[in-house]
């Protein structure tokens, strides 16, 4: 353990440029995972147990349906939640292309191949073997992996997990090994291209795995890196039978690839998987094109051994019988001399061009089809292109990254937040498709007709994005809460955002009259209102895009919340981006959605009452009348509409919100200030005076766009900070010895408000926005303190890497793992350099340039 200690506290990356400060990594050693149990305190995930029968009824018989008499997978499916395992590490491949998954001791282990769905399997054969020969002969040869599997006996397996450690800083990963005895120390560099305003190679599904092999010996050895993959992702289907491998080399501009392609065919959603090695001189690349993963494995282990290199026949396979599985290897060799140092480059592509969802109505193309070929043969020509890019995404990503990790004031944990939360942008069952040739606006547009101009040259040129509400929760862009992902989109790829909104702009203008009842309360309802923002976009199991509002928990016609966030979000996206066309297609859209909005103002005070029931994201805590949480965003809703106006010249609109923000302004002070901060609603309830961690969601959006003050000042600047104080004093600091982030609600006599399920739940994402706006406001330690708590809880004390959930209480219960919210930490980055920017030059020292 201490020798494992003492490699972590040099940097992982040996190249030049590829080492970065350890300490804002997650880093476990192998072998040994955080634990979230201990004896006293296992964490369960949210379940239907923890629902009262009679209220759970309902739920169950749609459930019953749906998976038993539809054999569909349901949206959400409560009664066999994801279990938890604390092993996920950096996942591979860029964006809505499918990621997979390695855990941070190596191991391949989360799929998601098909679009939105995922299955959670190690699949034992995807390997990293290591072969080390000295004069001639083969001294050491080893799985670079812990375990000790049932299958491959033959190999040698049990790597001692305390000669490697793991660091991940979300788009790369490195492990370390020390190899034991051998004096030799390899590092595993994993990049995927993830690059921020790139929308070619961030969508390419690919990852790169670059091994740094440093010879501490004074004599030379030869080095192989073996790559085995089975032929498929760990389901029933790897068995199905008619999976075949075939052996490649690519060569394209003086560079050669050379790998295997393991053909997986499915009737549904086809693909194929590449493994491969770029030769180079010195580096010899060869493979095993087929072998049986659930046998011995004795005759790739023997080929490995005899001379560091595999056979290489040449010829496919023959494809799979039923009940058979496939695996193949590739190898790259070379010599390191005598206190010297060399590098492999082997890679990972995988090539499912032509999706259909659930439904199976229409074809999508991927993204990368745009770049690459659509016909399913595009994995060794990907395998090619990565291997000769990377080090320019490298270089991209560095650029990207090197000013906040080089920022000495920036805690080491809040840079592995920023940076491994992104991860979700991937690997939220993400999809990011073309629009057909030849779509026309009708197609998109639906029969209302949004009118919007930009609107097919938008998702022309930057094609469909959708990401998952979680990776549990299966539906795309549910709206409420990519309110807070969003500005991570809007920061690093701002035309995905655009492309986004332009899709939820168009189901406004549209409706869906088929009727159906939903869970909570039981009501029968239209699936889609004219003019009114869906809750999502559709669900993977059906057809998105095409059917909206997958969520049938309310019918979010009468939320409160999701109107009021279109507006917020397309002034905020303006404002960052100065896209004038894409304001003048939304301003209709917003003023159509703020119309329909108005009437939830019922006693004409200026400000909209929630409907006593739980009608906004919050969506099983009821609120009744005027409210913190909703009445404040809609003043922020309104105050934007005015600047629109302004900035459009529309007077006639910015007069009458105007009106309307004087009078709001007013009720909402009168009916929710208390002295100390925004009471949860005015019903007088007893859970009135709850004091909401998010009561300042108004104030986030205008603070990030410049609307806080000055003619512009919506709520008094003493107001948000005095609520901000007490929310940090009870809610932060009241709450787990102040280390667990924010509670949702807390009563101002200090106990947590569990009137509902969702008031005793800490929201992660909520916690980021708010340490955001506190760092908006100047509470700058205020806010890392806040957002330090959850990350902490999160990464260290759950073991929750790469699956950061929904939402977890004091002690036991989680919900909802790796889920969209959490995204909004880039808010707290935006909130930073909005403060650096604005602060004074530092003084200039004598004979110091100045800056
Ligand atoms: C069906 C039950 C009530 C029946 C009745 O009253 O007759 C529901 C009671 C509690 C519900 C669960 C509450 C937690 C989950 C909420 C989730 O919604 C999504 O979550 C976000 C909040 O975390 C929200 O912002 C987002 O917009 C939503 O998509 C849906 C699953 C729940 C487990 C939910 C399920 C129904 C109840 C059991």
């Amino acid at each position: 353990a201490t020798f494992v200690a003492q490699r972590a506290a040099a940097p992982p990356g040996r190249g030049p440029g590829h080492g970065h400060p350890q300490s804002a990594a997650h880093k476990p050693k192998l072998g040994r995972g955080t634990k979230a149990t201990s004896a006293s305190e296992p964490w369960q995930p949210y379940g239907a147990a923890d629902v009262p029968l009679a209220e759970v009824l309902r739920y169950f018989l749609w459930w019953y349906k749906k998976t038993r008499q539809e054999k569909k997978y349901p949206f959400i499916d409560l009664l066999s939640a994801v279990p938890l395992q604390q092993i996920y590490g950096c996942p591979l491949g860029g964006i809505g292309g499918g990621t997979i998954t390695r855990g941070w001791r190596g191991e391949f282990c989360r799929w998601q191949l098909n679009p939105g769905i995922y299955h959670y399997e190690t699949v034992i054969a995807d390997q990293f073997t290591v072969c080390l020969r000295r004069k001639g002969l083969t001294v050491y040869q080893q799985v670079l992996s812990v375990e000790r599997p049932r299958t491959l006996q033959d190999w040698n397996w049990g790597y001692c997990g305390h000669y490697a450690f793991y660091h991940a800083l979300y788009p790369r990963a490195w492990t370390v090994y020390e190899l034991p005895g051998q004096n030799v120390v390899l590092t595993c560099r994993q990049v995927s291209p993830v690059i921020p305003h790139d929308y070619q190679d961030s969508s390419l599904p690919v990852g790169v795995f670059i091994w740094e092999v440093e010879n501490g010996n004074d004599e030379d050895v030869e080095v192989s890196i073996m790559f085995s993959l089975q032929n498929g992702t760990g389901t029933k289907e790897d068995k199905r039978g008619g999976h075949w491998n075939e052996p490649f080399a690519f060569e394209k501009e003086g560079t050669r690839v050379a790998g295997v392609v393991l053909h997986h065919c499915t009737p549904v959603n086809p693909f194929s998987l590449a493994i491969s090695a770029r030769e180079k001189a010195g580096t010899r690349v060869s493979h095993f094109t087929a072998f049986n993963p659930t046998g011995s494995g004795k005759e790739v282990w023997q080929d490995l051994l005899q001379d560091g290199q595999l056979d290489s026949p040449a010829g496919e396979s023959a494809p799979t019988e039923k009940g058979e599985v496939v695996a193949a290897a590739v190898c790259a060799s070379c010599a390191v001399p005598a206190r010297g140092h060399g590098t492999l480059e082997l890679a990972l592509a995988w090539d499912m061009p032509r999706v259909h969802f659930g439904s199976k109505e229409k074809l999508h193309l991927r993204r990368y089809t745009r770049y690459f070929s659509s016909e399913g043969d595009a994995a060794p020509a990907l395998s090619h292109y990565a291997l000769t890019r990377y080090e320019e995404w490298e270089k991209k990503i560095e650029e990207w990254q090197k000013p906040i990790l080089e920022n000495s004031q920036l805690p080491p944990w809040y840079k592995s937040a920023l940076f491994n939360e992104l991860y979700f942008l991937t690997d939220g069952g993400t999809i990011w498709v073309e629009l057909p040739p030849d779509c026309c606006a009708e197609d998109v547009q639906g029969p209302a007709g949004a009118g919007l101009s930009q609107l097919l040259p938008v998702l022309r040129e930057y094609g469909r994005f959708a990401y998952l509400e979680g990776q549990e929760y299966r539906m795309y862009n549910t709206y409420d809460v990519h309110f807070y992902a969003s500005f991570a989109l809007i920061m690093l790829w701002p035309k995905l955002q655009i492309s986004l909104q332009y899709d939820i702009a168009v189901t406004v203008v549209n409706e869906d009259v088929q009727l159906r009842q939903y869970l909570m309360g039981g009501e029968t309802a239209q699936v889609k209102l004219k003019n009114v923002v869906p809750h999502d976009i559709g669900e993977p199991g059906d057809e998105p895009w095409q059917r909206v509002n997958a969520y049938l928990v309310h019918d979010t016609a009468n939320w409160k919340d999701l109107n009021l966030k279109f507006v917020l979000q397309v002034y905020r996206d303006y404002y960052l981006t100065q896209d004038s066309l894409y304001l003048q297609d939304m301003w209709p859209v917003c003023q159509a959605v703020m119309e329909s909005e108005l009437k939830f103002d019922k006693d004409n005070d200026g400000l909209i009452e929630n409907g006593g029931f739980a009608d906004q994201t919050y969506d099983a805590w009821v609120v009744t009348g005027a409210s913190a949480y909703c009445g404040g965003l809609w003043l922020a809703a309104v105050c934007m509409m005015c600047k629109m106006a302004e900035v459009l010249g529309d007077r006639e609109t910015m007069q009458k919100y105007s009106a309307i923000l004087q009078k709001g302004k007013e009720s909402f002070e009168r009916l929710l200030w208390n002295g100390k901060y925004y009471n949860y609603d005015s019903s007088g309830n007893v859970t009135s005076r709850s004091i909401m961690s998010d009561q300042c969601a108004g104030q986030w959006f205008l603070g990030a766009c410049d609307l806080d003050q000055g003619q512009f000042e919506v709520f008094p600047k003493s107001h948000v900070a005095s609520a901000l104080r007490t929310v940090f004093e009870k809610n932060v600091l009241g709450f787990a010895g102040g280390t667990m982030g924010a509670v949702n609600g807390m009563m101002p006599t200090g106990a947590a408000d569990t009137s509902s399920v969702q008031s005793k739940e800490v929201w992660v994402g909520v916690v980021y926005a708010l340490a955001a706006t506190m760092i908006q406001e100047g509470l700058v330690e205020e806010g890392f303190h806040t957002a330090e708590g959850c990350y902490r809880t999160v990464w260290e004390k759950l073991g929750m890497a790469f699956q950061t959930p929904e939402a977890y209480c004091e002690k036991k219960v989680y919900r909802s793992l790796a889920y969209m919210r959490p995204l909004s930490i880039w808010s707290m980055q935006l909130a930073l350099e909005r403060r650096a920017a604005r602060a004074p030059a530092p003084p200039a020292q004598a004979g110091a340039p100045r800056p």
